[in-house]
């Protein structure tokens, strides 16, 4: 029985800008919900340089489907004002004023399923990369809502950063698959992903993740962590930590692979699971850029694939419809060949 049918939980609600996250109250709960995957300490991951990605950027998508990547050219400067902005917004506004602003999110994505232990505790701005149309602008008169429209246009400033160097990893990934001109433009639309800026509120009580274990559905996402940690891989049956990565000049971001990367690579390329830890004394901000093929491109990995042939939009839309369905994505094993 889902937890959400007992007995109403408990709410954390001291710090009026932090959504009204249900907390574990029951006693025994924590132990219900004991990890059965062990803790490895942290992975080291292989740095990728994007102006010479050379063997390692195929090797790394080949052994980890996760790296770090240097020399991106994302200004510090931009990364560093988008992460403050983001901070005083989600930090400082009271929930049902961010509520009210359009893109934000708290919690799991499906609510509709909503289970107390699938709480995701993290909240959120999701900002697509192609402007918003006139009409769907918020045009309230608060500085709540200023500051939200702020955030939104330096995140599509950053997003095109993040779309430009989507497109140089997976130029590179492309070429190591033997992708034709065609696959490669078809299989990345680069300036039609979007950036979510998250924030993942200090957590009273342990247990809980900031987000659940999953695959990206994208070609690729990039995440750009700030120097908290929590971000978490499955590598050799263990969940890893992986370390942030360093802010600034010399700070590396962290290129992750995803469903589509799998696919089309035909099982070649890994797309790892990974989750989120809920964040105890600090909060931890994050801004992650996701890209996905055109929707309308045949992916396939060829005759000799695992997945049948489908277009990337029957891939969402089976997505989404499992996830109403029963509160998780299926993905790819859903688009295997009989
Ligand atoms: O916040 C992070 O570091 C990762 C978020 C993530 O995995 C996702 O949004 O898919
Ligand atoms: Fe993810």
């Amino acid at each position: 029985m889902s937890a959400g049918s007992e007995s109403p939980p408990a709410t954390a609600m001291a710090d009026p800008s932090c959504p009204p996250f249900p907390l574990l109250v029951e006693e025994g709960r924590h132990e219900k919900h004991e990890e059965t995957v062990p803790h490895g300490g942290e992975l080291e991951l292989p740095t990728v340089d994007l102006e010479a990605p050379g063997e390692a950027l195929a090797a790394a998508c080949r052994r980890l489907g996760v790296f770090r990547l240097a020399n991106h050219g994302v200004p510090a400067e931009l990364s560093a004002r988008l992460f403050a902005l983001a901070r005083d917004l989600l930090a400082g506004a009271p929930f049902d004023d961010k509520q009210a602003l359009p893109g934000y999110f708290w919690g799991t994505p499906a609510l509709s399923a909503l289970r107390v232990r699938d709480v995701n505790w993290v909240e959120g701005f999701h900002v697509p990369l192609l402007p918003v149309a006139a009409g769907q602008q918020h045009h309230g008169p608060t500085s709540t809502a200023a500051a939200a429209e702020e955030l939104g246009e330096l995140a599509r400033e950053y997003g095109a950063h993040m779309a430009r160097v989507a497109r140089k990893v997976f130029d590179a990934m492309a070429g190591a698959l033997g992708l034709s001109a065609d696959q490669a433009s078809a299989y990345l639309a680069e300036r039609d992903g979007f950036v979510r800026v998250y924030r993942y509120p200090p957590c009273p009580e342990a247990g809980h993740l900031g987000m659940e274990a999953h695959t990206d559905s994208s070609v690729l996402s990039v995440i750009n962590q700030d120097l908290v940690g929590g971000l978490q891989v499955l590598h050799g049956g263990a969940w890893r930590d992986v370390a942030p990565g360093g802010t600034g000049i010399d700070g590396t971001l962290l290129v992750n692979l995803g469903d589509m990367a799998r696919a089309i690579s035909s099982d070649a390329f890994r797309s790892v699971l990974h989750r989120v830890a809920a964040s105890h004394g600090k909060e931890r901000m994050s801004l992650c850029y996701f890209a996905f093929p055109r929707d309308d491109a045949v992916i396939t990995g060829g005759d000799g694939s695992r997945y049948r042939p489908f277009t990337y939009a029957e891939f969402r839309e089976q997505v989404q419809a499992d996830i109403k369905a029963t509160g998780s994505k299926i993905g790819l094993e859903r688009f295997l060949r009989h």
